[in-house]
């Protein structure tokens, strides 16, 4: 049996269930999909919950954000940026030449979080801030969700059981994909620096159909393997991708234009009929699309940050999670990152979507890295009747508050709006470190006998 860890992870089916239950309500059918893995397996859970985010319900409003939020940053770059020669460049997703876009997207966090996972095809996206709090639509989207969250755990009979996701800081990929313009995602994995595998990884569906491809990520021959599952999507489904799914499994997302092949594959046949009424109702769409109309497929990912990049006001809130500068190149601990497979030599030119960490450039090379408040209650911090002990405390908090108006420099360095975004949290957390210097101060003078 597997081991349960709710309220504070997802380790087992069981687990899964709940954090469906927090993410879509109780009403919602949800059905395990551990056959369609592929490889059997006790620690990965993959759970489809039809219907979750279909008209009704209230997540379904993300369908209407996604556009907005991607105009609004159009506006900013235009109207704030001055970038009126390409507004849009900062959304999409870029092949290494620079010229061919794989699909549209966009980066969002819980304020006042200012992490952003970099995955390579969004390497030039770095200058828009991700805090929700920035922005009107996703400002909108950030009260929609901690409403719905709040409202399905009142349902909850489990009051002492608060699930950490209530309080943890989640992050959002916002993707817009037109079938009419092939756009896809190659066989991945989620994996930054700052996730955690006990968070699962939600994903959203809106708009025309998706399939999403499963690769076993286990390397039993030196010969690359491809793809051995799929599954469809239509609008308003989710999916949850729980455990270690993101070590044992890539997903990957086809173009609609290879469908029809797909069709011909083995892994059609493990398709339940609504999967391939819908698959073949696409596949003609596609065949017999003639106008100018997009054929737009949207999905929204939902991870979370469970540690945080150096310089990021939530690493300053909790120290004892910080990413350290060390880790930022290596994926998380839990979560392995391979190559994914190259099926085709078409897809050996093509830039890898592997989620696989990469530190923003800008703030792994900036010096403020702040090392962290010390807790009150830690060993080390305990009283010592070590004079050397005690002024060793101060230098460090002095040094502590240096670091923080080091990363107040960065952040104005970075852009005006980053700034303005963590300004006032800053602000709080030096004020909180000037007061731990006072006290360690007046401790140093009391013991002196002053
Ligand atoms: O579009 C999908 O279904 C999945 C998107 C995805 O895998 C990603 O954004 O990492
Ligand atoms: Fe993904």
């Amino acid at each position: 049996m597997t081991k349960r860890s709710w309220p504070a992870g997802v380790t087992s089916w069981e687990d899964t269930v709940k954090f469906a239950q927090l993410l879509f309500g109780m009403d919602i059918p949800f059905e395990n999909y551990s056959e369609r893995l592929p490889h059997a397996t006790e620690k990965s859970f993959l759970l489809f919950a039809k219907g979750a985010c279909a008209e009704g319900r209230p997540l379904r409003k993300i369908q209407e954000f996604i556009p907005k939020q991607m105009e609004e940053i159009a506006e900013w770059e235009q109207n704030v940026r001055g970038n009126s020669s390409r507004p849009t460049k900062s959304q999409q997703m870029l092949g290494r030449d620079k010229s061919q876009v794989y699909y549209w997207s966009v980066q969002l966090t819980r304020a006042s979080c200012l992490c952003r996972s970099v995955f390579g095809a969004d390497a030039h996206q770095k200058h828009v801030p991700t805090s929700a709090e920035v922005w009107g639509t996703a400002s909108k989207f950030a009260k929609l969700w901690d409403a719905t969250l709040a409202r399905n755990y009142a349902h909850f009979q489990t009051p002492h059981m608060r699930p950490i996701w209530l309080d943890r800081t989640w992050q959002v990929l916002w993707n817009w994909n037109d079938h009419k313009q092939h756009h896809h995602i190659e066989p991945h994995a989620d994996l930054c620096a700052t996730y955690n595998h006990l968070d699962p990884i939600a994903s959203l569906s809106f708009g025309h159909g998706g399939v999403l491809t499963l690769t076993s990520n286990i390397k039993r021959s030196k010969t690359p393997v491809g793809p051995t599952k799929m599954l469809y999507q239509s609008d308003g489904d989710a999916l949850l991708m729980a455990g270690q799914f993101q070590s044992e499994f890539l997903h990957g997302v086809p173009a609609r234009r290879t469908w029809s092949e797909l069709r011909s594959s083995s892994m059609y046949a493990g398709m339940q009929t609504w999967e391939k009424t819908g698959m073949s109702r696409e596949i003609e769409m596609h065949q017999g699309a003639v106008t100018d109309d997009p054929h737009v497929r949207m999905n929204c990912t939902i991870r979370w940050h469970s540690s945080h990049f150096p310089g990021c006001p939530q690493a300053f809130a909790d120290p004892s999670v910080l990413a350290r500068p060390g880790e930022l190149s290596t994926p998380a601990a839990g979560s392995r990152q391979r190559t994914p497979p190259k099926e085709s030599s078409t897809q050996a030119t093509q830039p890898l979507l592997t989620g696989a960490a990469q530190a923003p450039a800008a703030r792994v090379q900036e010096p403020p890295v702040f090392s962290g408040i010390r807790r009150q209650d830690s060993a080390d911090e305990q009283p010592s009747s070590s004079k050397t002990q005690r002024l060793s405390s101060l230098e460090e908090s002095h040094e502590t508050i240096r670091h923080l108006l080091a990363c107040i420099d960065a952040c104005v360095r970075h852009s005006e709006l980053f700034a303005l975004g963590t300004v006032d949290c800053l602000r709080r957390q030096l004020l909180i470190a000037s007061e731990a210097v006072q006290r360690c101060g007046f401790d140093e003078s009391k013991a002196d006998g002053n």
